[in-house]
């Protein structure tokens, strides 16, 4: 896990117990051997598309929030790479499934996404940075763990192509990219012992309270 970087992998250590439930979840597991029905997965994928809408927005907040060139370029690559990439993915999967754009778009939101995406906007809005990537970092590098650990253990062709799409070169490039954003937000407003810093425990607990919130989110998941 250290090619996701070194704050990641002491946040991660910090979060064990939430992590683990978070990246061996039931619906993980059931996508990994193709027992997940297809109705929790489409209900998954709706609701996802909302969560991807205010992540977005969060990542956008990231710009704002940026206080270096080189950290603007990281954040609104994510926001491009959202937008154009991950959501059109989405919008693709429930077309072939039958949902259409109009439907998709009008998909309404469950509590568990909702408390979601606005701990993770609340945590920028009034924190910097170091708190929003905080926040963001469970959701990026959490499903580059599932990708990576689902590609290589993958028992079924029925959802080979979400796999595919996390445990893509590409996208273990962006966790590399977050990770590395991560390691130099914190050296640059706290400097490279950012562990030691009074703010060290706060931005674990925002860490580990992102991750608990990607179990409601996967519980949800199994619960159309
Ligand atoms: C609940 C939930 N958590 C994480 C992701 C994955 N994801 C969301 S934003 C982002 C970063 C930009 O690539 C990634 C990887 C998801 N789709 N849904």
């Amino acid at each position: 896990m250290s090619s996701y970087g070194r704050a990641f992998a002491l946040m991660r250590e910090a979060a064990q117990d939430p992590w683990r439930a978070y990246t061996r979840h039931a619906f993980v597991e059931g996508i990994k051997d193709g027992t997940l029905p297809r109705q929790a997965f489409l209900h998954y994928l709706r609701q996802d598309y909302v969560f991807l809408i205010h992540f977005s927005r969060a990542w956008a907040l990231a710009v704002v929030k940026s206080e270096t060139h080189s950290e603007m370029l990281a954040a609104s690559r994510t926001v491009n790479g959202l937008i154009s990439e991950e959501m059109q993915l989405h919008i693709g999967i429930c077309k072939t499934a039958g949902i259409s754009q109009a439907e998709l778009f009008a998909t309404p939101e469950r509590a568990e996404n909702l408390a979601y995406t606005r701990f993770v906007l609340e945590a920028g809005y009034s924190g910097d940075l170091l708190d929003l990537l905080a926040a963001l970092a469970p959701c990026v590098m959490g499903y580059g763990e599932i990708g990576t650990r689902l590609a290589s253990e993958v028992t079924s062709e029925t959802y080979r192509n979400w796999i595919e799409t996390y445990a893509s070169e590409d996208y273990q490039g962006a966790c590399e990219a977050v990770g590395e954003l991560l390691d130099q937000a914190l050296t640059r407003r706290i400097g490279v012992e950012f562990e030691v810093s009074p703010r060290w425990d706060r931005l674990c607990q925002t860490f580990r309270t992102a991750t608990e919130l990607e179990v409601k989110f996967w519980q949800m998941g199994l619960t159309p």
